[in-house]
């Protein structure tokens, strides 16, 4: 089993996205150094943190502001958006959910579907929710597309082959979490090891932390900072690169005495898409698959049994390891 130590020197990448908002003569050598720190950030770790991204700080903090202050709602408030069974047209439910009793995960979430797609389930309350939810679901999504043509850079894939591939927003989705305090130097679970099955994830947190990167000596911590955005691949990315880029096992530990808010907006594939290593990665340069493909949706659904039926075992769960040859 890996090392369940701490330590607190979590540094991560650190990449400006200034270049890419920028018309200046200067911007393209700018962009091509961005773009290669990603590139080795993603071989790397899987994971590094956006500056000057295009969303701004105040907003940013108005959004984990209205996020505890719905979380802050009575639970019985809060019920009245639990998703309707069987309801959905997307992956998962939108609406406010627990994890069941016996899950080792201890938080609570509300999940948003594309508002321009899927009605999501909002309460009255707090007021400005929905409009700074849905506003923020719209930045994170551009957000998205840019971080994607980045990643189509780094791969050395022809220009737009990412955007053609993954053409279809109906399966992202966006999550505000709140961990509940830690109740003893035991029970600090807030969210299993895991490496995420999206193809990029972006974390908004606010100044708690508790966020974990698995490293080659165990769990490193990442630390807040404001305004930033924490960007991880998944493991898409990880299976169309035959594994040359990392989607990284990561974790979430609860403090004592405090709640943490965070938000993760993912950006996944449509279901039906299917997912192997990609030719550049594999058969163009000698290399054997490290995958057999798979249709994505089925992956999504193999992967919500880890929620729906927790392993009695956390090192039981499903995860992408199922497809590996
Ligand atoms: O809350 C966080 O910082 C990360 C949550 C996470 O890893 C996930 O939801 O996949
Ligand atoms: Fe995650």
């Amino acid at each position: 089993m890996a090392s369940t130590q701490s330590s607190s020197s979590g540094a991560l990448p650190v990449v400006d996205l200034a270049p890419f908002f920028s018309t200046a003569e200067d911007a393209a050598a700018a962009r091509a150094r961005a773009t290669e720190a990603v590139r080795e950030a993603c071989m790397d770790t899987g994971f590094f943190r956006i500056v000057n991204h295009g969303v701004p700080r105040e907003f940013m903090a108005r959004v984990l502001e209205l996020s505890a202050a719905y979380f802050a709602l009575p639970d019985e408030e809060k019920s009245k958006v639990l998703p309707a069974e069987g309801s959905s047209s997307t992956p998962l439910p939108a609406g406010y959910l627990r994890p069941p009793a016996d899950s080792p995960d201890k938080n609570e979430y509300l999940l948003v579907f594309n508002p321009e797609l899927v009605f999501n389930m909002y309460l009255a309350e707090p007021a400005g929710f929905r409009d700074v939810i849905e506003e923020c679901y719209a930045k994170l999504t551009n957000l998205g597309l840019l971080i994607q043509e980045i990643l189509n850079e780094c791969m050395g894939l022809p220009p737009g082959f990412l955007a053609d591939y993954n053409n279809d927003r109906n399966f992202d989705f966006l999550s505000l979490i709140r961990y509940f305090p830690a109740t003893s130097a035991e029970d600090t679970n807030g969210v299993s090891p895991h490496k995420d099955n999206t193809l990029i994830t972006f974390v908004l947190q606010d100044d708690v932390g508790g966020l974990e990167i698995l490293g080659s000596d165990g769990f490193v911590s990442v630390e807040p900072v404001e305004g930033t955005i924490i960007v991880n691949i998944g493991d898409i990315v990880q299976v169309l690169s035959n594994k040359k880029f990392k989607s990284p096992t990561h974790r979430v530990v609860r403090k004592l005495g405090t709640h943490r808010h965070s938000l993760a907006f993912f950006v996944n594939l449509h279901g039906d898409k299917w997912v192997e290593p990609l030719p550049q990665f594999a058969a163009n340069v000698g290399e054997a698959p490290r995958y057999r493909g798979f249709k994505y949706g089925d992956y999504m659904q193999l992967r919500l049994t880890n929620t729906t039926h927790p392993p009695s075992n956390p090192e039981d769960a499903a995860g992408i390891t199922h497809y590996a040859i």
